[in-house]
């Protein structure tokens, strides 16, 4: 069995694959600190919970954050035998080669992203991914990350709002159903939410005119569905994009004789 994980700034996110199907999935905070047999005490319990029965050989790790690597790399060496993968390290082999300036370090989330929106979708697709950051990631016709686009995840907009103007609270995203908001919470979401709306519509459409084509649209990340709601902002809500896209590069590098 394959244990991806997908580790973001705020989430990292644990999934069990058994060459059909993910068996669970687990998210715990990313702390750069965290210890392997830290990983291990919570992932076990977890596991135990659950009833789940695992033999896990192999590992594939994505990491926006470098320090927690080290970690999780000790973590699958220790507890599993096994070496990880670890994409965006030179050992990692990808189906198409990212198309962009040369020394950028593409994020590990985002090609993973675009290799799981290519094997799902063919080529010509536009991911948004709502986590810390609200990412476009742009995949050619041929299936390579091409360049995209980073703003301010919904969350981080909604606290620098709290953190910098002593007089607004801190508020949870929701929809609301006017613009015109008659208290500070609902003047806050409607600036966040409504904004974000209008972000995503002119992003993409910018990316599609700038293509000269048509452009699928996936979303991933938790908030997508709560944008989707207000009119069809996207093509395709897959939450397990990410999962889904560390199991086609794992394969991949199998099927290539890298692993
Ligand atoms: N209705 C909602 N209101 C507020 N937050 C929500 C709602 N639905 C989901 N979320 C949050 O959305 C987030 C989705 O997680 P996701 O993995 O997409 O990104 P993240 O963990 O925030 O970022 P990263 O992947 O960069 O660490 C979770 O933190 C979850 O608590
Ligand atoms: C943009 C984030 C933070 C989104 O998780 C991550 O993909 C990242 O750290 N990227 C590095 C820069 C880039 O992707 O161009
Ligand atoms: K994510």
């Amino acid at each position: 069995m394959l244990l991806c994980i997908d580790c973001g700034n705020t989430n990292t996110v644990f999934s069990i694959w058994d060459g059909e199907r993910f068996l669970c999935t687990l998210r715990t905070s990313t702390h750069h600190a965290r210890t392997a047999d830290a990983y291990f005490t919570w992932f076990s319990t977890l596991i135990k919970h659950y009833g789940i029965e695992t033999d896990i050989t192999e590992v594939i790790i994505s990491s926006t954050v470098p320090r927690v690597v080290w970690n999780l790399r000790v973590f699958a060496d220790r507890f599993f035998n096994a070496r990880a993968l670890v994409v965006g390290k030179p050992e990692c082999a990808l189906p198409h080669p990212p198309r962009v300036d040369e020394g950028t370090q593409v994020g590990p989330d985002r090609l993973v992203n675009a290799v799981s929106a290519f094997d799902r979708h063919g080529g010509d697709i536009i991911v948004v991914d709502f986590g810390t950051a609200t990412t476009f990631d742009v995949v050619s016709k041929d299936g390579a990350y091409i360049g995209g686009v980073i703003a301010p995840g919904v969350n981080l907009s909604l606290e620098a709002l709290h953190m910098a103007a002593a007089a607004l609270p801190h508020v949870d995203i929701t929809k609301p159903q006017r613009v015109i908001g008659t208290n500070t919470v609902a003047c806050i979401q409607s600036g966040v939410f409504w904004g974000y709306v209008g972000l995503v519509k002119e992003i993409c459409a910018r990316i599609k005119a700038e293509r000269e084509r048509d452009m699928q649209v996936i979303a991933t990340g938790g908030l997508a569905p709560l944008f989707q709601q207000s009119e069809a902002l996207f093509d395709a809500f897959e939450e397990d994009l990410t999962m889904h896209g560390l199991t086609v590069i794992h394969q991949y590098n199998k099927d290539i004789g890298n692993l």
